[in-house]
């Protein structure tokens, strides 16, 4: 299975989005498809043996849409116009100016009759019928003509949708008025005045053009934050290249490039640090506020900004492989994604348009059977038709999941998808992995002990089998046992390794120097056999004080034990503090001993803990503790965890949060990633969930509600009572700010991050 992401361009309301959404589905070879309308995206899932990418592109371009791969559209965002479609900026701008123009003119030339005074003063020939006439055709048919084209478009594949509405609304007050220009008698013979409405139509037109306008540009904030993800990026980089240091553009650099960075400068990829020392603000990537103390050997990351000293670093990730291009990526994809939630409003929307042209009917029939007055009976369905909006529904969800994405990413918190965002803020218990969430995942070995005594010069031997062994698993426990090795004198490199395998939650083993040589808990060791008792009194003793043991056999018979000890992170605490505050229950999950988690466990303040659970095991009790009834029906659990062992403990829970300094098993396998791997995170990830679940209901409120009161007062529901009838004018002002109002609604959560700091 292969996934594309399509930008989109031309779609002009979220029946626009249905329609392409269903096109894609009915390609052969389409597994899912996901449209989202206020990102323009659509994010496709296709099985690569029957379809292929292009194919996928041309059905909607066959649409009547532009669609452009995403990837394609990162490196010159600068240029939205680009991939907007749609009708272009300018030809808007001008339409909308021509059209208000004549919209005053025809709304003064109206005056009279609209207010009933006789104004002797007023030019007669502003409100002459064939003036109005020539005055409104333009705006009628090319400032309104992507209603028309939209409307066609719609009918061509036997569907209805905004621009339906607008072309129908408008059409009939426009070619009524035409209808009593040329034929006035069939009025003046009834003893009517002819009734012209050119100026309604115009007006609807231009207020219509004018809130596509706002809407377009707030629908533009919308993805600020991706914009300014991407203008982190540097614009060039200084490398040396034979022996000369030059400056060459950042898409020119190659992986394996020599690059000086000075202090104040902009990283401009990610890299390995080779020569100097510094201290690096990485803040914008991570969100992590403290800068971080850089040595050779650490990574550096692309975007970031150097503090203090000078160094060179060797770059090891370029393009859209380096971290910030991943991020972007990831981003782009999840504000693409839709919100469960957002499920009833498509229902909604795609069977909105054909009740609202139903409901101006029967308004029709009803007003002209009922009164005999066809003007009435036409001006009271038009407005039906310019009032109903189905705009609003569509984007009340995906602004905010834009808007809630963007923050997060901001803030260091990478949401794959708006499920998740959505999920988040249900999430009752959290389940917090040790090693390399809780705690630095930076262990050292402290202390070693073997059977044989410390005088031993078997002592170094045995370390010598155990980093060998060790060298070839990338657990903490092991890279710290390697570490200790090469501290304490053990001559590299170290000899070869057999028949090597790594049992999970449990050790390493293999055969090295034809002897064999077993690392792990005490547990496994006691599996297989092998008596630990000689050196439990050790074990007691540092496991208590919270550090990590690894038992040493040679040949099946114990021969050392190891300790290991690794750092909380300065974090974890106060963030364990604030998620306790807000009602959350935290518990630690940890395939490690039993008395090093409840050591832990008191130092963080947590008082319920599992310990020694293998990989599977972490999946099994995340699914129990899914099982257990709160409230609201089933608890909703998040795990954070960093390693391999997590991995399927992060699919099981119902939000898998990674920390993003961990494995790439567990980072694939969540849907949050902690990019610094800063327990705050969650915190914020939460309340950002439930800033925007909150934002999304008032979107979903105000679109609903407008929709409900707004089509019933526009069909003149009040009218027997109190004798008010909605004005075609006032009712296209409405629909045209209804959705402008929802996406301004959705830029309010930008504020999210000011309140919460
Ligand atoms: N490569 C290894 N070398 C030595 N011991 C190991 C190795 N792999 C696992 N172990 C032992 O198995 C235990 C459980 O490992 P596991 O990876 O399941 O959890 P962990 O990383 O210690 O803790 P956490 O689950 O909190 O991240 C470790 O505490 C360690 O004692
Ligand atoms: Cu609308
Ligand atoms: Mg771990």
């Amino acid at each position: 299975m292969e996934s594309l992401t399509l930008k989109l361009g031309g779609m002009a309301c979220a029946a626009c989005a249905n329609r392409i959404d269903r096109a894609i589905q009915n390609i052969p070879g389409v597994i899912d498809c996901h449209v989202n309308f206020a990102a323009e995206q659509a994010t496709v899932e296709y099985n690569p043996e029957k379809t292929r990418a292009e194919i996928i592109q041309q059905g909607v371009i066959d649409l009547g849409y532009s669609a452009l791969p995403l990837q394609d559209t990162i490196a010159s965002d600068d240029n939205p116009e680009r991939v907007a479609g749609g009708t272009p900026q300018n030809e808007l701008n001008i339409k909308l100016i021509l059209a208000s123009a004549i919209a005053l003119l025809l709304i003064i030339g109206s005056l009279p009759m609209m207010t009933g005074f006789a104004l002797s003063w007023f030019p007669r020939w502003l409100h002459h019928p064939w003036f109005q006439l020539i005055l409104s055709t333009p705006v009628q048919f090319w400032c309104g003509g992507q209603f028309y084209r939209g409307a066609w478009q719609a009918l061509k594949h036997r569907t209805s949708d905004m621009n339906s509405l607008i072309a129908l609304g408008t059409s009939a007050a426009y070619f009524y008025s035409v209808f009593a220009t040329f034929f006035p008698t069939f009025f003046t013979s009834q003893g009517l005045e002819p009734p012209v409405y050119y100026e309604s139509s115009a007006v609807i037109i231009t207020l219509i053009l004018l809130g596509r306008l706002i809407e377009r540009q707030a629908k533009g904030k919308t993805s600020d934050a991706i914009r300014k993800l991407i203008g982190l990026q540097a614009k060039t980089a200084r490398l040396i290249r034979s022996g000369q240091e030059i400056d060459i553009p950042i898409q020119d650099v190659e992986v394996g490039d020599i690059i000086i960075v000075r202090p104040g400068e902009k990283i401009p990829v990610d890299g390995e640090l080779i020569e100097g020392v510094s201290t690096v603000d990485e803040s914008m990537v991570t969100g992590e506020s403290i800068p971080m103390k850089k040595l050779p050997g650490d990574e550096v990351i692309g975007a970031t900004i150097n503090k203090s000293g000078s160094f060179k670093f060797r770059a090891s990730r370029v393009g859209k492989d380096t971290l910030l291009a991943q991020i972007v990526k990831l981003v782009q994809e999840a504000q693409g994604s839709k919100a469960p939630i957002q499920k009833l409003a498509d229902l909604v929307t795609e069977w909105f348009v054909p009740l609202v042209m139903a409901i101006a009917f029967i308004t029709f029939i009803l007003w002209f059977t009922l009164t005999g007055n066809l003007t009435l009976a036409i001006i009271t369905s038009v407005s039906v038709l310019v009032i109903a909006c189905p705009c609003a529904l569509g984007l009340a969800t995906p602004t905010s999941v834009m808007v809630g994405t963007g923050i997060a990413a901001q803030n260091g918190i990478l949401i794959k998808g708006a499920d998740s965002l959505e999920v988040a803020h249900k999430i009752q218990t959290i389940v917090l992995d040790k090693t390399g969430t809780l705690t630095e995942g930076k262990p050292v070995v402290t202390d070693y002990i073997t059977v044989l005594g410390t005088a031993d010069s078997n002592e170094i031997k045995l370390l010598e089998l155990a980093a060998a062994i060790e060298r070839n698993s990338e657990h903490p426990v092991a890279e710290a046992i390697v570490k200790y090795a090469k501290a304490q004198g053990v001559s590299f490199p170290l000899p070869e390794v057999e028949d090597f395998s790594a049992i999970p939650g449990a050790g390493v083993q293999g055969i090295v120097s034809e002897r064999l040589v077993q690392v792990g808990t005490s547990r496994w060791l006691n599996e297989l056999g092998i008596n630990t008792e000689i050196l439990q009194s050790y074990q007691n003793k540092w496991a208590g004080a919270g550090k990590t043991t690894a038992w040493i056999a040679l040949d099946g018979k114990l021969s050392g034990l190891v300790a290991i000890s690794d750092t909380l992170k300065p974090s974890s605490k106060s963030a364990i503090k604030a998620l306790q505050k807000m009602g959350l229950e935290v518990i630690i999950l940890t395939g490690d001993n039993q008395e090093t988690a409840s050591k832990i466990a008191s130092e963080v303040g947590i008082n319920r803990f599992f310990a020694e659970i293998r990989p599977d095991g972490k999946a099994a009790i995340i699914k129990s503790l899914q099982e257990v009834r709160g409230k609201k029906g089933k608890s909703i659990v998040a795990m954070v965890g960093d390693g391999i062992n997590d991995a399927i403990a992060l699919a099981q829970a119902d939000v898998g949060i990674a920390i993003g300094t961990g494995t790439d098993v567990a980072i694939a396998a969540s849907d949050i990633t902690l990019i610094s791997g800063d327990l705050h995170g969650i915190v914020t990830a939460i309340k950002l969930s439930r800033a925007t679940m909150n934002n999304i209901r008032q979107n979903l409120f105000f679109a609903f509600i407008y929709n409900i009161i707004g089509i019933p007062i526009a069909a003149g529901i009040l009218f027997p009572f109190t004798g008010w009838l909605l004005n075609p004018i006032i009712a296209g002002g409405a629909m045209a700010f209804s959705s402008v109002s929802v996406v301004i609604n959705a830029l309010r959560l930008r504020e999210f991050m000011a309140e919460s700091t």
